[in-house]
């Protein structure tokens, strides 16, 4: 292993333009065309000679075996003793966990179609509450897809800060309002304290059976019917279904209804096709892995400690804050799965934001700072807006426009004006955002974060760092704990 690093290290240095002189295939070579999704990967520095080393570490940290692992149902989460079943949420994983899988996604239209037909009085708004992966998933889906013809309001909520709750309610009616409570354990107490206040709004608003009109959505269905959820209401997902990849579980629900069944299961289908592209295809057309090979190469190799996505469109602006959780709760991580110290850097920070709004923000750093940042594009072809063609066109050239400048660069003797240039991006270019499209997408970026945890010998499936500050926070709303004088300053000012 240590001789795989010392390689990459060794590795001769191409530029950009030199890789690209040296190679007349090289963007049909590093690029590929998977379920409505054009991956560009020729403007980063793989080439054979990194994929031959990266191809060496893959064997050498058995990939096969833990990719065979993923889909069939096999414990890959070892420091929890448990499966990652998101794939078979889409239908490719274990047999029985697929099974189960479909008979809560049954359970999960048959409250729908409750729903739908006024079983549970008239609903025209959905306040759905979760953090993390209870949230982010689903607000992604909702701002993406939803826009035009979203068939309920659906409002998201997730920080504790009731500004965030008082905000998501306006403009909805107690009595038509349904309460969809979102918490994979069902302890999480920023939206345990979200949905008790979401029930008292309910209640001041004239609601005589608030409960009535609440639903739950966990792994984890004796604690909400406990809370006082009514079990015909709960909508289970298996506990292997990990936070950050839940949003194809029950956890979907405000997509489902918001978009509609059809939509929930086109994107599920889209995830599946990635699923299946993952699985069979070889290594050396594997895309979730190719884009690994590039991710590692630059924190492993390059020294870089970021990376940033751009969405040029504004229907993905949540997809940065997605990706953030996926990567970096996954697999920021500083020891190996078995616990010994990783001994390297492990995911880089996550960053970035929508263009062409971070053009006039943050790009003076990526063309000309002192960090080297790989950039993503992401894009769709087919227009969200009914307006003039000259936005759309716009917005692509620019999003194209950004990473030939970044390879290209422009010299100059004058300093302040001298663009080094040959800093990598790479492009996903969709034919369409559509539910099935955003699916493939999504799944694309969770298997390339398992990618990049077997090569470096992860465990992307467990996230006990957050642990230490829920508990801390815990014990000073307790008035308990043994803090630090700074800390305890502060508790004292504001008066807690
Ligand atoms: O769904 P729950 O159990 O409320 O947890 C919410 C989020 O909290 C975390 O555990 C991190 O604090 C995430 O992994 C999870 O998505």
């Amino acid at each position: 292993m240590t001789d795989i690093w010392a390689d990459l290290d060794a590795l001769p240095r191409p530029s950009l333009t030199d890789l690209f002189d040296a190679d007349a295939d090289r963007v049909a070579a590093w690029s590929a065309d998977i379920a409505g999704l054009h991956f560009d990967w020729s403007k980063t520095h793989l080439d054979a000679q990194v994929v031959d080393v990266f191809t060496r570490l893959a064997e050498a940290q058995d990939f096969d075996a833990h990719r065979d692992a993923l889909f069939a149902g096999s414990v890959v989460n070892p420091t929890e003793g448990r499966a990652a079943t998101h794939v078979a949420e889409r239908g490719e994983g274990g047999v029985d966990d697929v099974r189960q899988a479909k008979a809560l996604h049954a359970r999960m239209r048959a409250l729908i179609d409750a729903i739908e037909g006024e079983a549970l009085g008239p609903v025209r708004h959905i306040l759905h509450i979760g953090i993390g992966g209870s949230a982010l998933g689903p607000d992604l889906l909702i701002d993406a897809l939803g826009r035009d013809d979203r068939r309920y309001d659906v409002a998201i909520v997730s920080n504790v800060d009731g500004c965030a709750l008082e905000e998501a309610v306006k403009g909805f009616h107690p009595k038509e309002t349904l309460i969809a409570i979102a918490s994979k354990t069902f302890t999480t107490t920023e939206t345990l304290l979200n949905a008790g206040s979401a029930l008292e709004w309910l209640r001041e608003g004239g609601v005589e059976d608030p409960y009535g009109q609440v639903i739950a959505l966990t792994a984890a269905p004796d604690k909400a019917i406990e809370w006082g959820v009514d079990e015909t209401r709960v909508l289970p997902f298996a506990e292997s279904v990990g936070g950050r990849y839940s949003l194809w579980s029950s956890i979907g629900f405000p997509a489902a209804i918001g978009l509609g069944w059809d939509a929930f299961e086109a994107m599920l289908e889209g995830a599946a096709e990635m699923d299946r592209h993952f699985r069979l295809a070889d290594w050396a057309e594997n895309m979730p892995l190719r884009a690994a090979f590039a991710d590692l190469y630059y924190t492993q190799a390059r020294g870089c400690e970021t990376r940033a996505v751009f969405a040029y469109d504004e229907r993905l602006r949540l997809l940065p804050a997605y990706l953030q959780q996926l990567e970096m709760e996954s697999n920021g991580k500083r020891v190996t799965a078995d616990g010994k110290p990783l001994g390297r850097v492990s995911a880089p920070i996550t960053w970035g934001g929508v263009g062409t709004d971070a053009q006039h923000a943050v790009f003076q750093l990526l063309h000309q700072g002192t960090h080297l940042v790989p950039v993503e594009f992401v894009a769709a072809i087919e227009p969200g807006d009914a307006l003039d063609e000259e936005h759309h066109r716009q917005l692509l050239t620019n999003a194209f426009a950004q990473g030939a400048a970044l390879m290209a660069g422009r010299r100059s003797d004058d300093g302040a004006r001298n663009y080094p240039g040959d800093r990598p991006s790479a492009t996903i270019l969709m034919e369409t955002l559509d539910p099935r499209t955003l699916g493939a997408l999504i799944a694309f970026y969770e298997h390339r974060v398992f990618a990049n945890a077997v090569l470096l010998g992860i465990s992307p499936f467990d996230q006990f760092g957050v642990e230490l500050g829920k508990e801390m926070a815990k014990a000073a709303g307790a008035g308990g704990g043994d803090f630090d004088a700074s800390t305890e300053d502060l508790i004292r000012r504001a008066g807690l």
